[in-house]
């Protein structure tokens, strides 16, 4: 075994864990990538590992069954140089302490030559940059270990961001004396040349536990009143609906033509509902997210994301906090890894989901499953938390090649397991 150990704190990690190793009758050697400052905790960690030394090659790398690679982890604060990412790369078998070395900690971004760690090991939490693309791809495995950090030291470090998991929200739960309005009415604007999208909306509000949920369609209304039993089809004029104070939560964009989103958006804002942008809310106002100010949560994917606020750069969580303060609304940035961003800096990282979601429409859903929880009355960040994990949950209990028409009835019982995981009654 070969330990790589390089000059700052992750390199005495590396130390202690070839000490370790050495007690344990491993057969251990280190090699060091520049020295400890004398002085440090590293240094001492290097002075009590007795065993042998190599040279930092990749021939040592090549040679060695297992390479444990702590030559940087959350003090990278450059490229690595290409002799680094050589002697890595040389490596077959390789396990991370905290970081792949030249993985970005806060953005997952690789900064130089980055080859896969077969496990990385971190430390209390996991951090940003091994949940978000390419650099969870280079983690491996992750775990996370307790190494005993007293709890003085973690509270002087509170977190800025979170996996989201149902520990992160809570859901409300049914009383025996819930009905409908009490579990929250959802309206979705609808759109006469894409009404599919209002549809699967409607679907996704309504399977994750929205009392009623109604759709706005003034002109459009016989296209939608073929659809399922339950769903109520409007054909009044907006204006007159948002006079009802029971709907509270709006949904606008899927869907909707400019047009129709111009039309229909400042009224709901002016009406001061509760609202949930979406694809052609999010297109319509291109580069102008200032149009947007007064909605609850937006749910861009990149493409969006981009339109609205221009290029994002390398540093994701920063870009979507920024977009969250500057808009005061929180931003689900969705994606194989989902952002969820509070305008208080508050960002939850989602990766409980499959690629299974990535079909036409299952964005639509994801706008109506978040919407039912704002209409129950969470808070928009822990409802747009929730709802990303129940639609994620929902995608991975549907199979490899689900329509989104198909995650619906997966909702309720993600909605049960969430609840359960949070140790609250069922009903
Ligand atoms: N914090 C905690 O609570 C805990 C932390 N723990 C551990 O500490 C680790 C963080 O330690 P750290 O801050 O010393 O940073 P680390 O990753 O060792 O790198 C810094 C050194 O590398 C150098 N350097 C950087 N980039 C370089 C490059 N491209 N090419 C060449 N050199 C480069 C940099 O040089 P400088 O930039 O100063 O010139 C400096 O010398 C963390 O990942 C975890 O393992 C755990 O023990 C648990 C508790
Ligand atoms: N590879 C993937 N892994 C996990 N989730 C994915 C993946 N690809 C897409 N998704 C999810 O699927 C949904 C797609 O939404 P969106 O891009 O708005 O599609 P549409 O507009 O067709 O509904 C998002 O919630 C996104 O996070």
């Amino acid at each position: 075994m070969l330990v790589l150990c390089g000059p700052g704190n992750n390199g005495g990690d590396g130390y202690v864990a070839a000490r370790y190793l050495a007690q344990a009758g491993w057969p251990v050697s280190v090699a060091a990538y520049g020295e400890p400052k004398a002085g440090s905790v590293s240094a001492l960690a290097a002075a009590r590992f007795k065993g042998p030394r190599q040279p930092f090659t990749p021939e040592e790398a090549q040679r060695a069954d297992l390479v444990v690679d702590a030559v940087f982890g959350a003090g990278l604060s450059r490229d690595l140089d290409k002799g680094v990412s050589a002697v890595l790369g040389a490596a077959s078998r390789r396990v991370a302490i905290d970081m792949p070395s030249g993985i970005d900690g806060g953005t997952g971004q690789p900064r130089g030559r980055v080859s896969k760690a077969l496990m990385t090991v971190t430390f209390v939490r996991p951090k940003p940059g091994h949940l978000l693309y390419p650099g969870r791809e280079d983690v491996g495995e992750l775990v996370v270990a307790d190494i005993g950090m007293p709890s003085a030291a973690l509270a002087s470090v509170p977190p800025r961001a979170w996996r989201n998991h149902p520990g992160l929200w809570h859901l409300p739960v049914l009383s025996a004396e819930s009905h409908k309005y009490t579990r929250g009415v959802v309206s979705i604007c609808a759109g006469q040349s894409m009404p599919g999208a209002a549809r699967l909306c409607a679907g996704g509000a309504r399977s994750a536990g929205a009392g009623l949920v109604r759709i706005a369609a003034e002109q459009g209304a016989d296209l939608f009143r073929s659809g399922p039993p339950g769903l109520v089809v409007d054909d009044a004029p907006l204006p007159d609906l948002l006079e009802d104070a029971r709907r509270k939560v709006w949904v606008c964009g899927p869907g909707l033509t400019e047009r129709e989103v111009e039309g229909a958006l400042p009224l709901l804002l002016a009406a001061q509902k509760t609202v949930l942008a979406d694809a052609g809310a999010l297109s319509a106002y291109a580069g102008a997210p200032e149009k947007l100010r007064g909605v609850a949560v937006i749910t861009p994917h990149m493409g969006e994301f981009t339109k609205l606020f221009g290029p994002v750069g390398q540093d994701l969580p920063t870009a979507v906090r920024k977009a969250a303060k500057d808009l005061n609304a929180v931003v689900v940035l969705k994606g194989p890894t989902t952002l969820i961003a509070a305008p208080d800096g508050r960002l939850a990282v989602n990766t409980h989901a499959s690629p299974a979601l990535g079909t036409a429409g299952s964005g639509d859903t994801l706008s109506g499953v978040i919407a039912a929880l704002l209409a129950a009355g969470m808070a928009a960040w822990d409802a747009a938390g929730a709802g990303v994990w129940l639609h994620g949950e929902a995608g991975l209990q549907a199979g490899a090649w689900p329509l989104a028409e198909d995650l619906d009835r997966y909702l309720g019982p993600a909605r049960e397991k969430a609840t359960k995981m949070q140790g609250g009654a069922l009903i």
